[in-house]
């Protein structure tokens, strides 16, 4: 029996646990605050998955590095997030912290409530190792969660990191009620900015049209349950970004990932013209309508 070891207990973590014991798996669900001794559920573990919110993850990383991680254990991240400081995914993180361990990146349109429902649903699981992609794909497939699997980590992981700023924005569109041909606008002006980026960081320009960058991108874009389209749809609505964080209670990655973000491509010279205003908005040099303005009175360009 497979011994499915999940780090963090919050929405996603939770979900991934009874997607885990669904299948058959022996699941342990490991958080900061819970009297499991992570020692006792890391020794023997198969997989372990990693589901905590960005900045959790150097103290998770540390953690295991203090103890002994046998190098046959699949370590999984499912984190949606880049590091302030180094401006690294978290894959890169772990695969630097245990250099002799396969890493799979799992992501996908998963909103987590839709999953806890039940409810059907697909995802990705990469690896530069194939072998241990399809071993997750086993360990995860179920005939509510259908896993494909691909070797390209850092497309897969950036896909499901980069679309939680254009959630932001879309929050916005509709919480202005732009109406639908601007959001078609903004979701299709959408890619091909994460694809810029993607590209130049390393990543496959063909994973972003997958499950992992277009498939995640509709889901957070288009619903209410998705917390980064909450942040935009509060902000258009006249709320603050602390009041709107302080009542969601829970991890908005997009507003991390939009500031990293902007670092990056000032750093590397990439155009992000739709990230940029999130940035503004987000940093209160903006309001929402100016956002908007802003994008329609760009240079007139060739599509
Ligand atoms: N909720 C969802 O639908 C999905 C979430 N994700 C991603 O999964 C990650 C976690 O998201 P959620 O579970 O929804 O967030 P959450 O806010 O419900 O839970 C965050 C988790 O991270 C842990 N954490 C935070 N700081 C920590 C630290 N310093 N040390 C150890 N653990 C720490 C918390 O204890 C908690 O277990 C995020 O990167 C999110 O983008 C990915 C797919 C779906
Ligand atoms: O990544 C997600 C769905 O795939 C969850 O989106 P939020 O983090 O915006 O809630």
């Amino acid at each position: 029996m497979t011994i499915l070891t999940i780090l963090g207990g919050g929405a996603w973590g939770s979900a991934l646990a009874n997607l885990g014991g669904k299948k058959g798996s022996r699941v342990n669900l490991w958080s900061r605050s819970s009297s499991v001794n992570l020692e006792s559920v890391i020794t023997g573990a198969d997989v372990v998955v990693s589901a905590v919110s960005m900045k959790g993850v150097g103290a998770t990383v540390d953690r295991l590095l203090a103890l002994e991680l046998s190098p046959s254990t699949i370590i999984v991240t499912v984190t949606k997030g880049l590091d302030p400081a180094s401006t690294r995914t978290p894959s890169q993180i772990w695969q630097n912290a245990f250099p002799n361990n396969s890493i799979v990146v799992l992501s996908g349109p998963n909103l987590s409530e839709e999953i806890q429902q039940g409810l059907p649903a697909a995802t990705v699981a990469a690896s530069l190792d194939l072998a241990a992609a399809k071993q997750v794909q086993n360990i995860y497939s179920s005939d509510i969660f259908r896993v494909y699997v691909n070797e390209d980590p850092l497309g897969t992981e950036l896909g499901g990191t980069l679309k939680n700023v254009f959630a932001i924005a879309a929050g916005v569109c509709d919480g202005l009620q732009l109406g639908t041909n601007a959001k078609s606008a903004l979701l299709t002006r959408a890619l091909p900015e994460m694809i810029r980026v993607g590209v130049r960081l390393g990543a496959r320009a063909e994973t972003f049209y997958g499950l992992s960058g277009l498939g995640d991108l509709l889901a957070t874009c288009n619903s209410p349950l998705s917390r980064n389209y909450r942040v935009g749809f509060g902000l258009a609505k006249g709320k603050s970004l602390e009041q709107i964080l302080q009542e969601l209670q829970s991890t908005a990655e997009g507003v991390n990932t939009t500031n990293v973000l902007i670092d990056l491509a000032n750093q590397r010279g990439i155009e992000v013209p739709v990230s940029r205003q999130v940035y503004r908005l987000l940093n209160g040099e903006i309001t929402p309508e100016q956002a908007v303005l802003s994008l329609m009175e760009r240079t007139l360009k060739p599509e």
